[in-house]
């Protein structure tokens, strides 16, 4: 973990010299303040040097102020430096997971990837922290003024540090309560806040089903967990200052009593003791210091490591290596004694054999879960094959480059997924060199271009989240303008299900029928309806081939294609 972060602090190493040195002499300065206060009370007052009692306040006053600008530089680089650290780090991070393939996104959940990208990265953020780098300065604090006081006294100094293992302890003992009592009520605001998404972005199924009141107990019941979880985690906290406070009053009625007694045998100054009081105040905060520190440290590696469980992935459908770049294709796909499996043991496709013609229409029928979404996947290289090949136009998928595999790919889904934007930038995606007058021909030829007019803004009207809403019908000719906008070679379209009303159905067809030609297409049909032109139909069941051939003479043959007919036409 720390050659990790090492790899991404290292550039910045003039930057951590300052912050190193800013802390080693903030220690110095915290040293002298006493020894000050000390020389005033032991010459200045008893000489009665009043010209030395100016320039010694004047001292300390100076002192202090560089205290401040060392403390302000301290922290500021460090920020600067850990900032940087994570920049690197979070890009990597996302860099990689973004190359990933699409079986790790099927196995992760994306809250889980969001938290590692943004929570974990966070924590070790804090590690190069300078609260982190304070740690140098606190040691050294620490040991010089140990040595200090048991060079002056040892006796004071054995029990001036005599309370500090029981503040350690007692640290320890309740940060680690505290942080699994905290961690608890970060759990249950979460599950919380899944309980306030859930349900109110299904408030139309809850009052369809009248069930309010069953909704209402169970918030009731969670928020009751977040407050007893809250309170019993503020009772730690609460605790743990007087305790802490109690020990350092301990510690100092100890040096108090003793000192008042030596001083009284004349074996020590009043100003020592002064001192002393001091040098015990400055020795208990590294104590909290070093037991934050190792709790931060543990959360740190906890952290690491989930975000190394990223970062050590190696995704399955990668380039080989000498990987070619793919030629422009007439778009001819041949799959070739080819077996997949999402799961080891579950076959989805065995010694499968299948042949889309380059420039043809191929539709895939068959019932739910029979393989057709696979057998598309498998063409985008979603996924690569356990065994046989695919090939394209004669080359084998796995041998050329994914990029210049999907440049001639278009895929037009039933699920658009459009993005925070403009409908212009929405329709551009993946083509950000596309020009104003392109993006409107390939919306006129989608049949978006009056539906997009007739918005206030237009083509710069913003769409996702916080934009218009848009009907199922429109959102698929904005992805019909994305295909004809990116030319693609091959085509893979997968049929709405939802009924869309009559008019926005025809426009769709009309689209298509404008897309598809000149163009190898592979067509995940639903409807048989849609489908009766296409050049191949294949009737999938349980990822095997049962009929292909033209509509007309499937319809003649009284097969599965027949039966699946007369559901849809009965
Ligand atoms: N990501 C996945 N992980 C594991 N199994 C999967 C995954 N996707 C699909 N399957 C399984 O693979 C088989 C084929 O599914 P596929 O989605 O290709 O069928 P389909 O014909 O497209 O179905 P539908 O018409 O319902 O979309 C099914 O048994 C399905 O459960």
């Amino acid at each position: 973990m720390l050659k990790e972060m090492f790899v991404h602090t290292k550039a910045h190493w003039g930057l951590l010299l300052t912050g190193a040195l800013a802390v080693l002499f903030i220690s110095f300065c915290e040293f002298i303040i006493p020894q000050l206060t000390k020389t005033v009370i032991d010459d200045i007052i008893p000489g009665k040097k009043a010209d030395a009692l100016l320039e010694t306040g004047g001292l300390i006053v100076l002192t202090a102020l560089v205290l401040g600008l060392l403390h302000f530089t301290s922290s500021y680089v460090m920020t600067v430096v850990s900032q940087k650290a994570v920049l690197g780090l979070r890009n990597k991070l996302y860099t990689h997971t973004l190359r990933l393939d699409v079986k790790f996104f099927d196995r992760s959940r994306t809250g889980d990837l969001m938290a590692r990208l943004t929570g974990d990265v966070n924590q070790l953020q804090e590690l190069v922290s300078a609260e982190s780098l304070s740690i140098l300065a606190d040691f050294v604090t620490f040991v010089a003024i140990c040595g200090y006081l048991f060079y002056v006294d040892w006796q004071l100094a054995l029990l001036t540090v005599a309370t500090l293992p029981f503040l350690f302890i007692s640290s320890r003992f309740f940060s680690l309560r505290i942080k699994s009592a905290y961690r608890r009520v970060r759990q249950i605001s979460a599950e919380l806040n899944n309980f306030l998404q859930d349900t109110l972005s299904g408030i139309r199924m809850i009052k369809s089903f009248a069930s309010e009141e069953n909704e209402e107990k169970q918030f009731v019941k969670l928020s009751d967990r977040n407050r007893i979880a809250a309170v019993s985690a503020s009772r730690l906290s609460a605790l743990f200052s007087p305790l802490t406070d109690w020990l350092n009053y301990i510690g100092m009625t100890l040096v108090l009593l003793f000192g008042a007694w030596q001083t009284m045998r004349g074996n020590l100054t009043v100003g020592e003791v002064v001192a002393y009081l001091a040098y015990l105040r400055l020795l208990q905060a590294p104590i909290r210091s070093f037991s934050r520190l190792v709790t931060k440290i543990q959360q740190s590696a906890a952290a690491f490591e989930r975000i190394g469980d990223i970062l050590d992935t190696v995704p399955e459908v990668r380039d080989q290596e000498g990987a070619i770049v793919l030629p422009s294709v007439k778009g001819e796909i041949v799959f070739y004694d080819v077996d997949f499996a999402y799961d080891e043991g579950q076959p989805v496709l065995e010694s499968f054999f299948l042949k889309l013609r380059g420039n043809e229409t191929t539709a895939l029928v068959g019932s739910s879960g029979s393989g057709k979404s696979t057998i598309a996947d498998l063409i985008a290289r979603m996924y690569d094959v356990q065994r046989g090949d695919i090939y394209i136009d004669g080359y084998p998928l796995k041998a050329v480059t994914q990029q210049s595999l999907r440049s001639q790919l278009g895929i037009v889904s039933q699920e658009v997924i459009l993005l925070n934007g403009t409908i212009r930038e929405n329709i551009a995606y993946g083509q950000p060199a596309a020009s104003g007058e392109q993006i409107e021909a390939a919306a006129r030829a989608a049949n978006a271009h009056e539906f997009i007019t007739a918005l206030p803004q237009g083509y710069d009207t913003p769409i996702g989240e916080r934009g218009v809403k848009l009907s199922g019908g429109q959102k698929q000719r904005l992805s019909i303008a994305r295909a004809f906008l990116k030319d693609p070679r091959l085509i893979i379209l997968d049929e709405a299900t939802a009924a869309l009303d009559t008019e926005s159905e025809q426009k769709i067809q009309q689209a298509l029928s404008r897309l598809l030609p000149g163009r190898t297409c592979l067509v995940i049909a639903h409807r048989l309806s849609t489908i009766q032109n296409a050049d191949q139909i294949v009737v999938l069941e349980h990822g095997e081939i049962v009929e292909y051939g033209k509509h007309d003479v499937l319809l003649r043959r009284n097969g599965r294609y027949k039966e699946l007919y007369r559901i849809q036409f009965p």
